[in-house]
Parts: structure tokens; C-alpha cells; sequence
């Protein structure tokens, strides 16, 4: 039997799947928090892989792949060394970099052409803009700039040459998934200069491990790659499946065989990590959202789920514009939350509660939309992330889509993707390892009531002139 590792190294935790290379199945795994905020020194994430990979976690693995949150900026010297805390992709301070950004390159439809995508406050990019801006003197010790997962796996090879994949540096800003190649023109636009830049591996990819890196020894260490992407490869997604998690991020996105280029911005147009690309809508406000509206009504998750099923579809009126940390799409990075619609009949726990859960599913079905308005055919939607464990988010979700919702069983599918490639690497076949699937997702449907949506346009389409 041989033994890969995937890591999924997302906002809120480091999670570890071990699996049997030979056909997927799951032999152990484990997980540790991160600490809150929207910066962090990557030693927190490297920490946190040691603490979920103690008491032999490893023992026995060949490989290993991180699949890490996307767009992170990780600036190291000539060293190597962190020139500041990773700023990640919820921090919001870089939207007026981004902005500019968009202006000086001649517009959005300027960008969708060169890189697929429409830079905002997340992206790398927009980061290293912001840093040249506003921390000078940090800005000039930087020599070269890596994301999260290229940072992590280049502590596993022992500080050897950094490398990325396609993926992952789809979300940076200044790579081009169609083309397949940096566009360095755009990083000097926005820093002043050039960096080093890790180079973009092959997705089965083979890199060496260091035996000196604190964990077991292994044979192998594959590219790794973005959390979304790992995601659809550890669904063994295909066209036509429309994955939608309710992480940290609220994300809808879909494999596809060619590139996308929306110049409105709210279908960024990543690579995947097997060679296509990944279309892809992203939320800054989806599972907190859910874990907030049950502090403030002062639940636990399972009574704030019973409190939104006893309520009436619309929750009487009432609608939540679940922007609780600024919003990326519609990219309102500094709009707050907001409740309308508020009645002396409808101002209950159970209302709250349901607009609370129909605020977050009503951002995920107009990304939805918006990747079908780009063409990306939507065949079933896989509901996934910490949010897809809420019975109140299951059901909910097909009235608020429209259309049935699959729930693959319960697992940690950007682990498991991670894990797949890890095997790929291993193999050294074309395609990556067939694993088992997913079994029968459990499907739940219900009658669409599309004036959950209506309302909740309403409300955002104020928000929207408002901050014009
Ligand atoms: N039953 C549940 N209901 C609602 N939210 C949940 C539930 N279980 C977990 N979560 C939330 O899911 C989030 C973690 O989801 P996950 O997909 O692992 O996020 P990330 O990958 O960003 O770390 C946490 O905010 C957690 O509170
Ligand atoms: O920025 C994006 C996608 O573009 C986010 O999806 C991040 O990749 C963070 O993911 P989670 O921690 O929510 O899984």
C-alpha cells in the first residue's frame, strides 16, 4: 500500500488527508486552526501543518501536495526571509490599488484580455501595488513573491528553487492561464520593478523532498496549488458540475476546457490544476456569516439551523446583505452589512435567522448565474465547505438556486484534491489517478421561490447606486 498526503492549508485551519494512492481511500487524518485576521506570518500555516501532522499523522506517506487559500502575498528578501506578514486575499486595504490598476492598464476589458481576469482587492497584484505604496521601505527589500501554497511547498524541498503551478498563479494578477506565461509587464506596472517569480511547474510534477524539513521522510513532493482548484480536482470535477463552498469564501466555480475572459470582473477567469481552467465567482462573507447570526442570536449552529427552517421562505421580508467584512462580489470592499426590510412581525430569532442563511445563499446564486452569463453550462451544482454541513444552508439552497443541490459526503475535498495530485506525481501518468468518486451525493430539492432573490437584488441593486 502506498500512502499520499494532501494539505489544504485554507483561512481558517490546516487540514490533512492521508489516502491509498491506489484507489483514494482515506486511511487518517487531522487538522489545526489557524489565528484569525486577514495578515499572517506563513509561520503560523507551517506551525499549524506540524501540529496536524504529530503523533506519526505522516508515517509511512510517499507524497505529499499543499493546496493553500489562493492570492496571498508572501514578500521574501534576498534570503528568503518574510519581508512582512502575508497579506491574504480578505484583506481588504489594496481596492484602491486595484482600482487604479484597472485604470492604468486602459480598463477591465483591458484586463480580461491580458490575464483572464479583472484585479481586485485579493489579488496578489493588487497587494503588491498597495505594499510599494504605502510601506516603502518594506517594498524595497523585496526580491522575489510567492502565494501561500508556493511558500509551503517550498519549505517541504528544503528551500530549493520555488515553484508554482497554474492554478495558483491564475490568481495573481500577472500570470496569463491562456497564454501560460507571466506577464511581467503588469507586475512592473504595478510594484515599479521586477521580482523573481517561482516558476510554473507542470501539474503531475515531481519535485524532491527535503529530509531536513521537520516531517517524515518522503519520496516525493508534487506543485500544489490553489485551494479551489485542489477542491475540483478532489471532486474529480467535470464540465457541466458547478461547485459552490461555503467556506471562509463563498465560491461557484466550474472546470472548463477554454479560457474565460469577463471584462465585468465577477467571473475570474483561473486555470485549473490539471492543464484546463477554472472559472470562478468568488464571496468574502459566506460560513462566518452563518456562525455570526448565531452568536448574535446566541445559538449553537444546529439550533440557529431549526430557528431558519421554522421561518417562512423570505423570512417575512426581512433581507441581509451579508457584507459583514466588505464584499468582492459585487466588489463593495468597503460596504458593511445590512438588514432591511425590518417589520414588528418579522423581527424574530427564526426570521433572522433564515435571512441570515438566504443573505449568503443569494450571493452564491447570482454567481452562479453570472458563470452560466459566461457561458460555463450548468449541468448539477455540488454543494461543499463547513457551510454544507448547516441543514438549514441544504435546504434552503434549492429554493434560493432554483434548481436541485447535490451534497457530496462530508469530507475535506481541497485536502483530498491535494492528495490526488500527489498520486498523480507519484504515477507519472497522463491524467490523475481514477480514485472511487464520490458515491451518490445526497440530492435535496424544492420548489424554486424566486422572490427570495428579488428581494434581495432589490437591496443590493440600493446598495450599488448608493456607493456610485
Ligand atoms: N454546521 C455548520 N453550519 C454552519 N457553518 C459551519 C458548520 N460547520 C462548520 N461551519 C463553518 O465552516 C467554516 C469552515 O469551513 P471550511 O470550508 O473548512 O473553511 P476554510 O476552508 O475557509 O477554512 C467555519 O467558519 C465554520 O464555522
Ligand atoms: O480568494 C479566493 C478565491 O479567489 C478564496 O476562495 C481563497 O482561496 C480562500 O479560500 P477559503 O479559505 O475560503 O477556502
Amino acid at each position: 500500500m502506498t500512502l499520499v498526503a494532501g494539505v489544504d492549508s485554507s483561512t481558517q485551519a490546516t487540514k490533512i488527508m492521508v489516502r491509498r494512492a491506489e484507489d483514494g481511500a482515506l486511511v487518517r487524518q487531522a487538522q489545526a486552526p489557524h489565528p484569525d485576521g486577514t495578515e499572517a506570518d506563513p509561520e503560523v500555516w507551517w506551525r499549524a501543518l506540524l501540529t496536524a501532522s504529530k503523533d506519526g499523522l505522516l508515517d509511512g506517506v510517499s507524497a505529499v501536495a499543499v493546496a493553500a487559500q489562493q492570492h496571498g502575498m508572501v514578500a521574501l528578501d534576498d534570503d528568503g526571509r518574510v519581508v512582512r506578514p502575508a497579506l491574504l486575499w480578505n484583506d481588504t486595504r489594496s481596492a484602491p490599488a486595484a482600482a487604479d490598476l484597472v485604470t492604468e492598464l486602459g480598463g477591465p476589458q483591458e484586463w480580461a484580455r491580458a490575464i483572464g481576469s479583472v484585479p481586485v482587492a485579493s489579488f496578489t497584484i493588487s497587494k503588491l501595488r498597495w505594499l510599494a505604496e504605502h510601506e516603502p521601505h518594506n517594498a524595497a527589500r523585496v526580491s522575489s513573491v510567492l502565494l501561500p501554497h508556493d511558500w509551503l511547498t517550498w519549505r517541504m524541498t528544503g528551500n530549493s528553487e520555488p515553484v508554482t503551478d497554474r492554478g495558483d498563479a491564475s490568481g495573481t494578477g500577472y500570470y496569463s492561464p491562456a497564454g501560460g506565461n507571466y506577464r511581467n509587464d503588469l507586475l512592473r506596472m504595478a510594484f515599479g520593478r521586477d521580482l523573481n517569480l517561482p516558476r510554473v511547474a507542470a501539474p503531475a510534477e515531481r519535485l524532491p523532498a527535503d529530509p531536513g524539513n521537520g516531517l517524515p521522510p518522503m519520496d516525493a513532493v508534487a506543485v500544489g496549488t490553489g485551494d479551489n482548484m485542489g477542491a475540483a480536482l478532489g471532486l474529480a470535477a467535470s464540465p457541466g458540475d458547478i461547485v459552490v463552498s461555503i467556506g471562509t469564501s463563498g465560491t461557484a466555480f466550474a472546470t472548463a476546457e477554454a479560457p474565460t475572459a469577463d471584462p465585468s470582473g465577477v467571473v475570474a477567469g483561473f486555470a485549473d490544476a490539471t492543464g484546463g481552467y477554472l472559472p470562478l465567482v468568488c464571496t468574502l462573507n459566506a460560513a462566518r456569516v452563518l456562525t455570526a447570526g448565531a452568536t448574535a442570536l446566541g445559538v449553537d449552529q444546529d439550533t440557529f439551523d431549526g430557528l431558519a427552517l421554522e421561518a417562512p421562505a423570505g423570512a417575512g421580508g426581512l433581507t441581509l446583505l451579508p457584507y459583514l467584512d466588505g464584499e468582492r462580489t459585487p466588489n463593495l470592499p468597503n460596504a458593511t452589512g445590512q438588514l432591511s426590510g425590518v417589520t414588528s412581525e418579522n423581527l424574530t430569532p427564526g426570521h433572522l435567522a433564515r435571512a441570515f442563511v438566504e443573505g449568503v445563499l443569494c450571493g452564491l446564486a447570482d454567481a452562479i448565474e453570472a458563470l452560466a452569463d459566461e457561458g460555463v453550462p450548468v449541468r448539477r451544482v455540488l454543494l461543499i465547505g463547513g457551510g454544507a454541513r448547516s441543514a438549514a444552508v441544504r435546504s434552503i439552497a434549492p429554493q434560493v438556486f432554483g434548481r436541485p443541490v447535490a451534497v457530496p459526503e462530508p469530507s475535506e475535498y481541497v485536502a483530498d484534491g491535494a492528495a490526488r495530485q500527489a498520486a498523480w506525481a507519484l504515477s507519472g501518468t497522463a491524467e490523475p489517478p481514477g480514485w472511487a468518486g464520490l458515491g451518490e451525493p445526497g440530492v435535496y430539492e424544492a420548489d424554486p421561490v424566486p422572490a427570495i432573490r428579488d428581494q434581495y437584488a432589490a437591496a443590493r441593486s440600493a446598495m450599488v447606486d448608493q456607493s456610485r
